[in-house]
This record gives C-alpha cells, sequence and structure tokens, in this order.
C-alpha cells in the first residue's frame, strides 16, 4: 500500500466525507485521524504481526481498520454510528480480513464474538482511536469482562492516558491509576498533537498502551470493597488519609477501630492518598473487609 493510497491522509479523508455528505457527530466523539504516520506507529506500539488479531472500537471512516488489515491477521471493529457502514464498505473493499459490527460497544457481547470468529489460538489485541467520551468506562468494560486479550493500545485524551499511568506521589495519581494498573502494566506509548484530527479536538492526545496483567499484582478479599475503598481514599485529595478513611465508614466503625486498622497496617494517618503504592491500599482494605465481616 502506497502512502498517497492511504485513507489517513488530510485530501482523502476530505474526498471520502465530500463524496457521502457525512457531518461529524460530537457527541459520538468522531475525530479522524489524517497521519497514517501517527498510524504506524501506532502498530508499533501495539506490537501487531500477522500472527495476531485485532479488534478495533469505533473505525471510522477506516483509516486505522486498514492498517490493522494490512499489519494484522483479521480485524473485528464495532462501530455505533449506521452511517459509516456504507463508507466503510467503500473504503475498505480490497480487504477480505475485516468483519465491521453496527453495535454499541458499550453494549456488545465482545467476549462471545471474538470466542466465535477466532476459535483459533492466535493472541488478540486491541487497538482503537477512542472516542474520548466514553474512553473510561469502554476500558473498564473490556477489562472486567476478562477478555481473552494480551493488550490493550488507545489514542486517548493526553490528561487521561497521564491518569492512568500514573505513579504514586505526583498529581495525576488516583483511584483510576488503581483500577487500570490492577489489571494491566500502563505505559505511554508517545504524544500525539491535536493537528492529526478532523475535525481537530480541544486536546491533545496520547498512545497508551496496556499489557494485560495473568494475576494483579496484589492480593485483595473482595475486588468491590478494594476499587470503593481506594475511591474514598482520594475523595480529597488534600485531606490526610485518616480523614478520607474515618468520612467513609464513620457509619460503620467507631475511631478507635478505624485508628487500630491503621497501626495494625504500619500506616501513618497523616499520609496523603497519593503517597500510599497499590500494596498499602490492598494491605488496609483487606483489614477493613475483615473488620466489618467481624462486626457482623
Ligand atoms: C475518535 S473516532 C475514531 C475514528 C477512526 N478510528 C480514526 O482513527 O480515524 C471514534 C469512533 O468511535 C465511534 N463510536 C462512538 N461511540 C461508540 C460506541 N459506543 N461504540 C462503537 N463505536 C463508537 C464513532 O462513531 C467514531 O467512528
Amino acid at each position: 500500500m502506497t502512502q498517497q493510497k492511504a485513507i489517513a491522509t488530510p485530501k482523502r479523508t476530505k474526498e471520502i466525507l465530500d463524496k457521502y455528505g457525512f457531518s461529524f457527530k460530537k457527541s459520538l466523539g468522531q475525530n479522524f485521524i489524517i497521519d497514517v504516520n501517527i498510524l504506524k506507529n501506532m502498530m508499533q506500539v501495539a506490537g501487531i504481526t500477522k500472527d495476531v488479531h485485532t479488534i478495533e472500537i469505533g473505525p471510522g471512516i477506516g483509516a486505522l481498520t486498514e492498517q490493522l488489515a494490512v499489519h494484522s491477521d483479521s480485524v473485528l471493529a464495532f462501530e455505533i454510528d449506521q452511517r459509516l457502514l456504507p463508507i466503510l464498505e467503500d473504503t475498505l473493499q480490497e480487504y477480505s480480513n475485516i468483519e465491521v459490527i453496527n453495535q454499541d460497544i458499550l453494549k456488545a457481547d465482545v467476549k462471545k464474538i471474538c470466542q466465535d470468529k477466532w476459535q483459533n489460538q492466535k493472541e488478540i489485541k486491541v487497538v482503537a482511536n477512542l472516542p474520548y467520551y466514553i474512553t473510561t468506562p469502554i476500558l473498564m468494560q473490556l477489562l472486567l469482562a476478562k477478555l481473552p486479550i494480551s493488550s490493550i493500545t488507545v489514542m486517548i485524551q493526553k490528561e487521561v492516558a497521564e491518569r492512568m499511568a500514573a505513579v504514586s506521589n505526583t498529581k495525576e495519581y488516583g483511584s483510576l491509576s488503581i483500577a487500570i494498573q490492577y489489571y494491566t502494566k500502563a505505559k505511554i506509548g508517545m504524544i500525539v498533537p491535536k493537528t492529526v484530527f478532523m475535525p481537530q479536538p480541544r486536546v491533545d492526545s496520547s498512545v497508551l498502551h496496556l499489557e494485560m496483567r495473568e494475576e494483579p499484582p496484589v492480593s485483595v478479599i473482595n475486588e468491590d470493597f478494594f476499587f470503593t475503598f481506594v475511591q474514598a481514599c482520594f475523595q480529597q485529595r488534600r485531606k490526610t488519609l485518616r480523614n478520607n478513611v474515618s468520612r467513609h465508614f464513620k457509619e460503620s466503625m467507631t475511631k478507635e477501630a478505624i485508628e487500630q486498622v491503621l497501626v495494625d497496617c504500619h500506616i501513618d494517618g497523616t499520609r496523603r492518598a497519593e503517597a500510599l503504592v497499590m500494596e498499602e491500599f490492598a494491605m488496609l482494605a483487606n483489614r477493613f473487609y475483615q473488620c466489618m465481616q467481624e462486626e457482623r
């Protein structure tokens, strides 16, 4: 495939949009990539080869889909906007290894669709330029669905990528960092200026690469309790851990019992949540969980 032929150029994109009289829907996060080099870099960050099947979320007019068709074995793409289906049929007509499914990714049974399509053995990777208005719900759904995927590589808003990949003692670190890093090893692959999109979004983007973990890095008794606890610890970032935890458990535990948990776990209550690493959150959440069970 030659550079001129790629969908992801300003000229070709404009031609396709004009041909179909397509108008962007802001409400669906439609910002299409018009720089093929960015997409090729994404292939590298994601480690796409012919030994890999790929899932794309939101193919748009097919700019990234085309690269996935060229570089991977086969592509399954979920697109919510029906108006894009005839356009994709046209732009991707020369590829026989792409299946477009007209479904909302948040409602699709991705696991079953994957299993039905690819009974075989090959590694499956997710690669997408996500609709930014639902970045976190999409990623959390993919992670919780326990799909047979090895990695997720997504273009998302730069600030959100930084929060997802953040480590302790930074201002970006929070409950989202813990949720993402509980399931994956997160790394920012590259920063992407807003000028490579049509129309241009208000913000810059980053490519975030998430390598699925086989096992979470910490042992947690109850995952729902753990994630709710971590959120509570970050509720008021400037306040101490003691303050946030006391507020969270004020209906269910005495002040003394809360203090005892901090002592048992050797955690100084004057620290702030952003100073705690995941192991410390897990230790505290497990101990609080046990206390609540004993109370019953
Ligand atoms: C940022 S654009 C990316 C388009 C294309 N992949 C590209 O890189 O140029 C996001 C795409 O996701 C689609 N989309 C939005 N919400 C969706 C949803 N809930 N399920 C599936 N696709 C969705 C939009 O219609 C749009 O095509």
